[in-house]
């Protein structure tokens, strides 16, 4: 088991545990004071199939009362409608300040799950469960929280805390291998923005890691997740720095939202770096060599790196309709070289439209 502390202004906040099992989620529990408290665990379709009744004979334990509330898998169910119907739950279920929830599951489970945690009664505690590798490595540290609002990704959310992160590197063996892939992309983006070091390491162990082998795979969330903490521990809030972890993401969200959420996220923001590479190469930040070595690297971990059926100006319409616009102008992540990013504000409207031709694909072109 491994254990590192989140900090803010030097401060603990909350503990991130890594474990191969749920042996020590107990005691991890009881350092949050919960004996006489109500536990609500939210989880969706697919992940209750596999470890709500493990988790729930655990927290059942640990608490006054352990309930839970279960929604259909999938990036669909991500809706302020889902995050009403869970404030109903709670409210019927007489729910009140001092209770807690847990969110048992993917990133979806954990971003849904802490906007209602973070707005029901004006805010209540949550913990994270993530059972996907993506949220293991990414979406369960920091406390960004939200949902998609009607044609915009993560549009209503707010900053809220866990007060524990606890990972199971056992439930990585039941994800397909699509979805563990897809958590492959935002690893990759962690090696790129801020350890080269890290991305070379990845290229090296990458059968092992498609191998899901348990101690590699274990490492590797370790970095990936000492990478993440670094960087929302400097920048809680997204005033500057946190951006970095937007690399991929302004075309990639674009990507996601246009291809009606039938690519997955990690899949998107693999595009998304595709393009945000090239343009790095265009501005001269990147050699050819590297820009090509990002894109071979991305191929041979199994992630795309262009779609099909979109039109490049679809693309960067869409991406101007995102949050992160910054006075009209897109705050765009590059490279500078690979291994350290950069936010850049001066990408013009055409640079972005050639960015977007390159991640579009015609034909048997791949
Ligand atoms: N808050 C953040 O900082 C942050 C960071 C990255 C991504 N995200 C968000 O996270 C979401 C993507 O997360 P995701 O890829 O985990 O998607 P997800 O939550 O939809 O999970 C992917 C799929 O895998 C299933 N699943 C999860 N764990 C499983 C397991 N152990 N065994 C079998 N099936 C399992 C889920 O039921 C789902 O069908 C997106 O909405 C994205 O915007 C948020
Ligand atoms: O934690 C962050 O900050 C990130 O940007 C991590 C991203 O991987 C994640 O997809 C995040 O949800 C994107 O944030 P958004 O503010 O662009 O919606
Ligand atoms: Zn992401």
């Amino acid at each position: 088991m491994q254990k590192m502390m989140i900090h803010y202004n030097d401060v603990p906040i909350y503990p991130i545990v890594l474990s191969e099992n749920f042996d020590a989620l107990g005691e991890a529990l009881d350092d949050l004071m919960i004996k006489d408290r109500k536990v609500c665990i939210v989880t969706d379709s697919h992940v209750a199939d596999f470890y709500l009744e493990q988790v729930e004979h655990i927290v059942k334990e640990h608490c006054a009362a352990a309930s839970h509330f279960i929604f259909p898998a999938g990036e669909e169910s991500k809706t302020l409608t889902t995050v009403e119907n869970l404030y109903e739950f709670l409210i019927q279920n007489k729910f009140e300040r001092k209770d807690m929830l847990v969110a048992l599951g993917g990133g979806v489970v954990g971003d849904l799950t802490g906007f209602t945690a973070a707005t029901y009664l004006r805010g209540i505690r949550f913990i994270q469960i993530p059972t996907s590798l993506l949220a293991q490595v990414d979406s369960s540290i920091g406390g960004k929280t939200g949902v998609d609002f009607r044609a915009y990704k993560n549009m209503v959310g707010a900053f809220h805390q866990p007060k524990l992160v606890y990972s199971c590197a056992e439930t990585l063996k039941t994800l397909t291998s699509q979805q563990y892939i897809s958590g492959l992309g935002e690893i990759i983006k962690h090696g790129l923005i801020k350890d080269a070091a890290y991305y070379e390491w990845l290229k090296a162990h990458k059968e092992a890691i498609l191998a899901r082998d348990t101690q590699t795979v274990i490492d590797m969330i370790a970095v990936s997740c000492h990478i993440k903490k670094e960087v929302v521990e400097n920048d809680p809030e997204e005033a500057g720095e946190r951006a970095l972890l937007n690399f991929g993401h302004t075309l990639g969200h674009a990507v996601e939202k246009l291809m009606n959420f039938t690519m997955l996220h990690g899949e998107c923001v693999a595009v998304g770096m595709h393009a945000a590479a090239w343009l790095s190469m265009e501005k001269g930040m990147l050699t050819e060599a590297a820009y090509k070595d990002i894109t071979d690297t991305i191929v041979s971990f199994g992630l795309p790196v262009s779609v099909k059926g979109l039109e490049p100006e679809q693309i960067v319409a869409v991406s101007k309709s995102d949050k992160k616009m910054d006075k009209g102008r897109v705050k765009f992540i590059l490279l500078d070289p690979e291994g350290h990013a950069v936010i850049d504000r001066s990408i013009r409207d055409e640079q972005l439209l050639a960015a977007a031709s390159v991640i579009v694909r015609n034909g048997e072109q791949s």
